[in-house]
């Protein structure tokens, strides 16, 4: 199957999700430019965020590509949740958009499938399936995604308030080996570097890390609960 050029180029690399939760102090779009860029500079190949005001601000400030995503609701399908999150996330500069892939049912009645068929049918984009399963891997390949991520495997809460038990590692290497090929990143809970090259060495074509290089709320408790156990 044809690996999209810009897909090729995550392949081994890290991508560093930056976001800020509702109510947060650093949930501003200057700020989370600002941390962006920093990463950047420190090598990150990609930058994964939420929301169209931070998709913008950082699409302005650096030149890695942006995966696009849109925090809409808690409970069920947040993760971009309808075909109109997902078109206005392209509209605000995303590269990629990510799309929660389960089948769980969404605002709009549309499934995930036919979130992306839409998608496709009113922009050129590239398409990340956000997965909790396996199943919801082989469905983001069967319609045609570009990306497939294990996002959604681990269910946690919003601050990630536990150094836990690392990425899902079984889930990530099932994939690569149904899927030889195809990109399946690894996401969720890569807290170390060792986490990451251990993502790496199962078979992730890239690797997302996000709270352990952007959410300072979380990683002082670590260090915190650390120290005061
Ligand atoms: C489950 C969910 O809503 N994940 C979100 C997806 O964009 C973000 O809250 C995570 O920070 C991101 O996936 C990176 O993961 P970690 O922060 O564990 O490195």
């Amino acid at each position: 199957m044809a690996v999209n050029p810009l897909v090729q180029s995550l392949k081994g690399k890290l991508i560093v999700s930056v976001q800020a939760y509702p109510g947060e102090p650093m949930r501003h779009p200057e700020t989370m430019a600002q941390i962006a860029r920093a990463c950047e500079l420190g090598g990150a190949a990609a930058i994964r965020c939420q929301g169209l005001s931070d998709i913008a601000a950082i699409k302005g400030r650096v030149e890695i590509p942006i995966i696009g995503l849109w925090k809409e609701g808690h409970d069920g399908v947040y993760i971009t949740p309808t075909l109109r999150h997902a078109v206005a996330c392209v509209n605000a500069g995303a590269d990629v958009v990510a799309i929660d892939a389960t089948d769980r049912p969404r605002p709009d009645g549309r499934t995930f499938e036919e979130t992306v068929r839409d998608l496709r049918a009113q922009c050129e984009t590239i398409v990340m399936a956000d997965c909790m399963t396996i199943e919801d891997i082989r469905r983001g390949v069967a319609c045609g995604c570009d990306i497939a991520s294990t996002t959604l495997s681990h269910k946690k809460p919003a601050i990630d308030t536990t150094l836990d038990d690392g990425p899902d590692l079984a889930l990530l290497a099932e994939a690569a080996k149904e899927f030889p090929g195809f990109p399946v990143i690894c996401e969720g809970h890569v807290h170390t570097p060792a986490d990451a090259r251990a993502a790496i060495d199962a078979g992730a074509w890239a690797v997302v890390s996000g709270t352990a290089i952007t959410h300072p709320t979380s990683i002082t408790s670590w260090f915190k609960a650390a120290i005061e156990a």
